[in-house]
């Protein structure tokens, strides 16, 4: 197999230090208690331990994904651990595109902003080639083997040529002999200077590897050394029986302490202090481009998945299609108004318009945490990643917003407003929907699945009805309803599509009986000019995707300790 191509620089293989780690979760358990140990560049390494003995944890603190509660961690002495590749367990990388597209955009994402198209092209080509995926180029990466997915996700890190890989459970769900092939790749990387470090439940995985580090059930290092060592250690002639030898110690620090002493007695390994190679410094790619990266991929999945693109744009216009069979024409007619269904007719458009963007937004987050965290970690930004989406998003709120005030007009359903309100009439509406698109990626980012943004949505939806001031008017609500009716944004937007049909007018002068004791009831609702309420929607679309934001901030890894 190819290892080193002609554009890619030699990698230097990185030195791991972790000097007393230590990790608790919310409830005070300790789940990593005191864990030393040093690897040295160029190692393939495994870690293993019984289920929940915190291999995962401890791969998350080496790889700086996770704060450690104690400790520290360091690359060649150095706090920075330069590049670095982390592969989670899940295959999480966009299953729409084709893996040599997913792979031209992960490097655009990762690679310095100076790298060229054709430069762009050459690496894709060489990683598709070293890891044996070339004739796999153009498939989409939901059809590819479990296996072929696995090497799929290690190209997308193996882009910028990290001096260090993590992968978490690279082989679970691996046959034999499709396993042994990924290790056998993961050598070659070592091979060419990486540093690789893997957890791992296959015990004869170790076979492979140079190092193995040995935790007990409670998250305490029992052994860390050569796959040989290892064995005479715990006298065994197959680590297989591992986890039952350490499950024979009578006290938990057993086997920790005896390894403690075994140590002491051992020469001192290789320190990250003896290394004579600097990790790579790590480039960002500038905010303008991760946008303009991360808008043209979601725009290539929405265009690919057409199902997806027929149900975003079909459904408003159902919508459409069932506003026209309900409303008669007329209503706006200033000789002879129906006052109460000019009511309707606005409420629901402004309804509509709040639905789509709310529904747009919903599981644009949730459905690709694992992606984002993983993108996070090669440095993308919140706010493009967030203003990608809204660039996408938007243009299809417009055109949908667009006609549906478009074909209501023509059908008579609204006021022959000139152009100049018709304007104002969809100015509103799509700030409306703008403002429920942020709505919608705010929930979306603090949910953890799709099933939980779902149930959100008549929790969403029910208050943007009750208090808009369109079924009841704000005037005859209780004083809790008024005061919570500022916080609905369709409430802004019912108002300000009103003032622009000029309903008070046509209450107030139309040939209608029931216009004035209507006026009445609503009372200044729709004199507001309607700037106003623009400047209002304008200020929950920043609120909402401030808020969001926030949440994903928060939720980062390297945040929680
Ligand atoms: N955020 C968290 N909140 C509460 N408990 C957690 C959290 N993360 C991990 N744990 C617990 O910490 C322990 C170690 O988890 P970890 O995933 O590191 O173990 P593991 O050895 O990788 O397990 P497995 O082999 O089953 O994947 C487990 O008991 C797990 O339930």
């Amino acid at each position: 197999m190819t290892t080193e191509q002609t554009t890619s620089p030699p990698r230097a293989g990185v030195g791991i230090a972790a000097q007393g780690l230590g990790q608790s979760v919310r409830s005070g358990r300790q789940i990593l208690t005191d864990i030393c140990l040093s690897i040295a560049p160029g190692e393939l390494v495994a870690i293993i331990g019984a289920s929940g003995a915190g291999k995962t944890t401890l791969l998350e603190i080496l790889a700086g994904v996770q704060r450690p509660a104690a400790g520290t961690v360091t690359y060649d002495g150095s706090a920075a651990a330069g590049t670095i590749g982390v592969v989670p367990q899940d295959d999480i990388i966009h299953r729409e595109l084709p893996l040599a597209r997913t792979l031209r955009y992960a490097a655009r994402l990762r690679l310095p902003s100076t790298t060229g198209p054709a430069e762009i092209s050459d690496r894709v080509a060489e990683v598709l080639a070293e890891l044996r995926l070339t004739d796999r180029a153009a498939t989409p990466v939901g059809l590819l083997s479990g296996g072929e997915r696995k090497r799929a996700s290690i190209a997308v890190e193996l882009l910028t040529r990290p001096g260090v890989f993590f992968l978490d459970e690279p082989t679970s769900g691996l046959d034999p002999a499709i396993a042994v092939e990924l290790l056998r790749l993961l050598r070659a990387l070592v091979d060419t200077g990486a540093t690789v470090v893997l957890t791992t439940h296959q015990i004869t995985d170790v076979d492979h590897c140079d190092r193995v580090v040995v935790l007990t059930r409670q998250g305490r290092l029992a052994f860390t050394g050569t796959p040989a060592a290892a064995r005479e250690f715990f006298g065994l002639r197959s680590l297989v029986e591992v986890h039952l030898r350490l499950d024979e110690a009578t006290q938990p620090a057993e086997w920790p302490d005896r390894f403690a002493e075994h140590r002491a007695a051992e020469q001192r390994p290789r320190t990250t202090d003896d290394a004579d190679v600097a990790a790579t410094p790590p480039w960002r790619v500038g905010r303008l481009r991760q946008w303009a990266v991360l808008t043209a991929r979601n725009t290539e999945i929405v265009g690919r998945n057409r199902l997806t693109l027929a149900i975003l744009l079909g459904s408003p216009l159902m919508v459409l299609g069932m506003f026209a069979l309900l409303f008669r024409p007329g209503a706006f007619e200033p000789t002879r108004p129906s006052p109460t269904v000019t009511v309707m007719i606005l409420f629901w458009i402004a309804f509509g318009g709040f639905f789509f963007g709310l529904t747009y937004g919903l599981l644009q987050i949730c459905t690709e945490l694992p992606i984002l965290r993983r993108e996070r970690l090669a440095g993308v930004r919140l706010v493009p990643y967030l203003l990608a989406k809204v660039a996408v998003l938007l243009p299809l709120l417009a055109l949908v917003d667009l006609a549906l005030l478009g074909v209501l007009r023509a059908m008579a359903r609204l006021p022959p407003v000139g152009g100049t309100d018709f304007a104002a009439l969809y100015a509103t509406l799509l700030l409306s929907s703008a403002a429920a698109l942020a709505l919608g990626l705010l929930c979306s980012a603090a949910v953890s699945d799709a099933a939980q943004a779902t149930l959100m949505l008549p929790m969403l939806c029910f208050p943007q009805v009750l208090f808009v001031g369109a079924i009841l008017p704000v005037p005859a609500m209780a004083a809790g309803g008024q005061w919570l009716s500022y916080a609905m944004s369709n409430r802004w937007a019912f108002e300000g599509l009103g003032h622009t049909a000029g309903v008070e007018r046509l209450w107030r002068d139309g040939g209608s009986p029931l216009g004035p004791p209507l006026l009445a009831t609503y009372g200044d609702s729709f004199s507001r000019p309607v700037w106003v309420d623009w400047l209002v929607l304008g200020g929950f679309v920043l609120l909402f995707l401030g808020a969001a934001w926030a949440v994903l901030l928060r939720r980062d890894p390297r945040r929680a300790s």
